[in-house]
């Protein structure tokens, strides 16, 4: 049987280490993204109108492997979803930063690659967690983490960036009909020190699981 777990949030909002401490609950596999083993990730945060299309064309990719892996495996983990691509892409649209047909082309590439085929295994996942945070615990886990290129401090710009992204994120989620899905509170929940808070979410998830009848 296959099943697929994915982390989904805004930038710094958790999904990582949830990840690795669900998968460690469920004895299962996790996948991350690979940031820093991505070359376009720095270009893209220097020069965003230049880089995104390259960018998404390089996740799509990467994301899409990750999957075809991750679909072999029980209760695997993934620490974001391939949808919240066209998230980040559709705000950059929005404001000019992208060109509007290139946002296009990529939807409909992401939709043809995600089409489920006969005879194939589906590549949706069979549960979608989402870390619901607030601006402020956004930029306080971003400066917390520390990568350069996501840094205020070096580049003011990016506070407007961040709180235009967290305001995709809500009707992104409300919207979401891929799967089963369910909201983690990661401004209330620190289930990262806090061995009460972690043990509240992975409860929130076994129950969730059991519900779906995934586990
Ligand atoms: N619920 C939480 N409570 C406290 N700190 C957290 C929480 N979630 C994540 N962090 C911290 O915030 C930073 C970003 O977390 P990370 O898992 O890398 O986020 P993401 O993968 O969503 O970008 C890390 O330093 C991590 O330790
Ligand atoms: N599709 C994307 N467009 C722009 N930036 C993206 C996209 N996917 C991921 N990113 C950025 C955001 C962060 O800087 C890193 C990693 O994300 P994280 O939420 O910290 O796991 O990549």
């Amino acid at each position: 049987m296959i099943q697929v777990i994915v982390l989904s949030g805004p930038i710094g909002a958790g999904k990582s280490s949830l990840t690795s401490i669900l998968a460690e609950h469920l004895g299962t596999q996790a996948f991350y993204e690979g940031v820093d083993s991505n070359p376009v990730l720095p270009l893209y945060y220097k020069d965003m109108k230049r880089y995104t299309f390259l960018l998404n064309t390089y996740l799509l990719n990467h994301r899409l492997a990750q999957i075809n892996q991750a679909i072999q495996e029980k209760n695997s983990v993934s620490d974001r979803s391939i949808y919240e691509d066209a998230l980040f892409f559709k705000m950059n649209a929005d404001s000019k930063v992208a060109d509007p047909t290139e946002f296009k082309i990529y939807d409909d590439l992401l939709e043809n690659m995600m089409e489920d085929t006969p005879g194939n295994p589906s590549k949706k996942p069979d549960l979608l967690i989402y870390i619901h945070v607030s601006l402020d615990t956004m930029l306080a886990r971003i400066k917390k983490r520390g990568r350069a290129f996501e840094q205020i401090s070096s580049d003011p710009g990016l506070k407007d960036y961040y709180a235009r992204l967290l305001k995709y994120y809500e009707p992104w989620y409300k919207n979401y009909d891929a799967s089963p899905k369910m909201m983690i509170n990661g401004n209330k929940l620190d289930f990262v020190t806090n061995m009460d808070a972690q043990r509240e979410v992975l409860k929130e998830i076994d129950e969730k699981l059991h519900q779906i009848g995934n586990l």
